[in-house]
């Protein structure tokens, strides 16, 4: 038996729905299906998920409603005219989406968490009519019936383990196909929350552990995972076979393509993922194995960049030997719920690097006041445009002149290098530059090491 998720960008129109269908037609074991909210059709128009913000925030703010919900309906009306669905299931999603104001929250971030589930909620609803109007056996299955309970924050939850006690409980029919709603579960209080963005590939896989699926297919709309972002590198190569281990480096740095969380469930249960292209999916993809009995055939499989950093540096003389100092520092945050990202340290400095997102003005200036008074730093910078580049690949492990490879070039260019830590994991390295000259890190090293 096999998963299939099915990205925003796969199920974003009529026509695109319709290559879904035939994908699923051509094997039967793909009998467990993920979809997202409709995403983008071209590159200026809006993910379902962004409209359902949006719609959350109106209805916050108490404000009308009419424009967005008819903006919303109208994406989930075009895949069904493409089907000639009849008016009363359409009518069931207007409703749907024209009454969740109506609904109780516990507070701001469930109601907001609840509306931009129904992204994908009304999307397998629909894709479900549309399959039992073409004569398939189908079933919506949703969070709650399956017993898919998550907990943590509503719009940034996890998965919690009772949920692969609950899959493993259901029976599967295997005739029958199963619509699965992605993005979201049920909090133990029976309130929906969501993963964080793009967190339908998380769905995915927790799915495929649950229901033991030989393989988890990832269905997007590239051909392969290419060994760098092809925003930024024109034609990057594409990466057959890489590992667990790698993947989880590359998506965290800013593969968008696989969420960094997803690989998780995955991993405990050893299930490869392929990810593969819905236009085209007679081409392979990119498999993602476990590492056991894995041989590199490059020594750097991909490049990957976030530009959404920041760091703060400190200097102090015999910091090394100074017990506490990294404790101290750790005890500020945590009093103030920060997390960090990473904390790269030589015998008298330390950087301490965070996501921007994590942060504000306010907290940004308490944490410095803070760690001011407690350590007494010789030199303290805020660094605010801070860029991660990371250099991954299993064929890293001991060559020894590769950084000086990585790093010629870059100096060449004038690039100027903040912090580059190899060694905590063996196939990695991190490169720490200014947010303005990341893209050209990431071009010039993959010039060196692909061109
Ligand atoms: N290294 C990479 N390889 C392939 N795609 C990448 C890479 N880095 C970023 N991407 C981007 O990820 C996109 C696919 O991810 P996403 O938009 O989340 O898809 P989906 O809608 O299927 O969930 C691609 O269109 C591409 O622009
Ligand atoms: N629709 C959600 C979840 C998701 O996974 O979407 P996509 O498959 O389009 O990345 C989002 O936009 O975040």
């Amino acid at each position: 038996m096999k998963v299939a998720k099915f990205g925003g960008s796969s199920v974003a129109s009529g026509a695109k729905i319709a290559q879904v269908i035939n994908i699923l037609n051509n094997d039967n074991k793909r009998q467990v299906v993920v979809v997202s909210a409709p995403g983008k059709r071209s590159k200026s128009d809006t993910k379902v998920t962004d409209l359902l913000i949006k719609y959350a925030n109106l209805t916050l703010r108490k404000q009308n409603c009419e424009k967005i919900q008819a903006q919303i309906y109208a994406r989930y009306a075009e895949i069904g005219k493409y089907f000639d669905l009849s008016m009363q299931g359409l009518n069931e999603i207007k409703a749907l989406i024209n009454d969740l104001p109506t609904h109780t929250f516990p507070n701001r971030d469930y109601l907001m968490a609840a509306f931009k589930a129904h992204g994908e909620f009304l999307n397998a609803k629909l894709l479900t009519m549309i399959m039992k109007k073409q004569g398939f056996k189908v079933r919506l299955l949703t969070p709650r019936q399956a017993g898919l309970v998550v907990t943590g924050s509503p719009n940034d939850a996890s998965v919690n383990p009772e949920t692969y006690v609950n899959l493993r409980n259901l029976e599967l029919d295997p005739t029958e196909k199963i619509i699965f709603p992605g993005f979201y579960g049920i909090s133990p209080s029976g309130n929906i929350a969501t993963f964080s963005r793009g967190g339908s590939d998380i769905t995915g896989a927790i799915l495929a552990r649950g229901f033991t699926a030989e393989l988890y297919e990832n269905f997007t709309d590239v051909d392969a995972i290419f060994s760098a972002n092809p925003a930024i590198v024109s034609h990057p190569q594409p990466i057959s076979k890489m590992t667990y281990r790698e993947m989880r480096e590359l998506s965290y740095a800013g593969f968008s393509v696989f969420h960094d969380e997803a690989l998780i469930p995955a991993i405990q249960a050893q299930i490869p993922v392929n990810v593969k292209n819905t236009q085209h999916p007679e081409r392979p993809g990119t498999m993602i194995v476990p590492e056991t009995n894995f041989k590199a055939q490059h020594t750097i499989t991909g490049i990957a960049g976030g530009k959404n950093f920041a760091a703060l540096y400190l200097h102090k003389y015999l910091l090394n030997k100074g017990a506490g100092f990294t404790l101290k520092i750790l005890q500020i945050l945590d009093q103030h719920k920060v997390a960090y990202e990473h904390m790269p340290s030589g015998i008298d400095d330390i950087t301490i690097i965070f996501k921007k997102e994590d942060l504000n003005a306010e907290l940004i200036d308490q944490i410095c006041n803070e760690i001011q008074v407690s350590l007494n730093p010789d030199q303290m910078q805020w660094i605010d445009d801070y860029a991660i580049t990371m250099v991954v690949g299993e064929g890293m492990r001991d060559k020894l002149s590769l950084c000086a490879s990585i790093l010629y070039p870059l100096g060449q260019k004038n690039i100027s290098i903040q912090m580059i830590n190899q060694g905590a994991s063996q196939i990695s390295i991190m490169i720490g530059t200014r947010r303005g000259d990341a893209e050209e890190v990431i071009r010039t090293i993959y010039q060196t090491f692909f061109n």
